[in-house]
């Protein structure tokens, strides 16, 4: 039975129990259930504070766990990134009053209210930059308003919240997130992480790719396919009338109607994109 850990709420909860929906798993009715046992695939789903997920799964305790990876590293332990799951995405920046820290080296001797403070002192030792930590469980961005803090880093999504404190960004990004997959370092793949793996990336597929069908005269087709490649090769069949094919080619979404119109003026008529609702490669 594999175990599998899963965020139990926050920015991440939703998201990833709609990925594991679509990949054809049983997930939880209600926000209150902190266990469900998908037995026909053989899996069981533990819902969890999404900072605490990277210490079971590194403990060996669950096999694998959908996470933040500015939540992985911030607790510390050793998991490795199995894949990237495409939401959830933010960035992790340094902020303050206009006009007072303006700059990474300007934090030396500071004091820096942050939620993530393991994310925090690994990048402040990468910079050489000695600075003291105000670990606060949330609204960090009222610390500076507050008097307990001179900046904050936090994490910054659309920046309104930054924006309605009155606060500036500075400094490089100090690491951009999204939703991922962490199993134990080194834990190899058994057959049944290896499925589940599968139909993970299968969902991602699916998400980004469409399936594009269209009609070339048979002359245009060499042109046609190099606007449309596939992923091994697009499958041509022949039309009734003559000196036609009909093509079907798997397109990224986000390249779509590029295509289309290329396509188009090419000579290509008929052409269709559908969904994929789920696929493995
Ligand atoms: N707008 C956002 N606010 C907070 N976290 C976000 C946001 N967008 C993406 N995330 C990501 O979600 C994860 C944080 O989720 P978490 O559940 O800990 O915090 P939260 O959504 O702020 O919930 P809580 O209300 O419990 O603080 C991180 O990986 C973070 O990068
Ligand atoms: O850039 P934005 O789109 O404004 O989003 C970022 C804000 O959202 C999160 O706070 P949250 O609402 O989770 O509250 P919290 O600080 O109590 O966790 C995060 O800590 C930032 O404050
Ligand atoms: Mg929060």
């Amino acid at each position: 039975m594999l175990r599998i850990a899963v965020p139990n709420k926050g920015s991440l909860s939703q998201g990833a129990i709609e990925m594991l929906t679509e990949a054809g798993y049983r997930q939880r009715r209600s926000t209150r259930d902190l266990q469900v046992m998908d037995a026909d695939n053989e899996v069981e789903f533990f819902y969890l504070r999404p900072g605490d997920i990277a210490t079971y799964v590194a403990s060996g305790d669950l096999d694998l766990g959908i996470t933040g990876r500015d939540l992985a590293i911030n607790s510390g332990v050793e998991v490795d990134e199995v894949v990237a799951l495409g939401f959830g995405r933010s960035t992790f920046r340094y902020a303050a009053r206009p006009g007072t820290v303006d700059s990474v080296p300007g934090l030396h001797g500071r004091r820096i209210a942050t939620s993530y403070p393991g994310v925090v002192r690994r990048n402040l030792e990468s910079v050489g930059v000695e600075a003291e930590i105000i670990k606060l469980a949330g609204a960090v961005e009222n610390a500076i308003a507050l008097g307990v803090a001179d900046a904050i880093a936090d994490v910054v999504e659309t920046g309104t919240t930054l924006k309605q404190a009155g606060l500036a960004v500075f400094g490089e990004p100090i690491m951009k997130s999204e939703a991922i997959l962490v199993h134990k370092t080194g834990n190899g793949e058994t057959p049944a992480t290896e499925q589940l793996l599968r139909r993970v990336r299968g969902v991602l597929v699916a998400r980004s790719y469409v399936m594009l069908a269209y009609d070339v005269r048979a002359e245009l087709l060499e042109q046609a396919v190099e606007l449309t490649p596939g992923i091994e090769s697009p499958t041509v069949s022949p039309l009734h009338r003559e000196g036609w094919v009909a093509v079907q080619s798997m397109t990224e979404r986000s390249d779509l109607h590029r295509v289309m119109d290329g396509l188009y003026e090419l000579g290509a008529r008929g052409i269709l994109a559908s969904n994929i609702d789920a696929c493995r490669l």
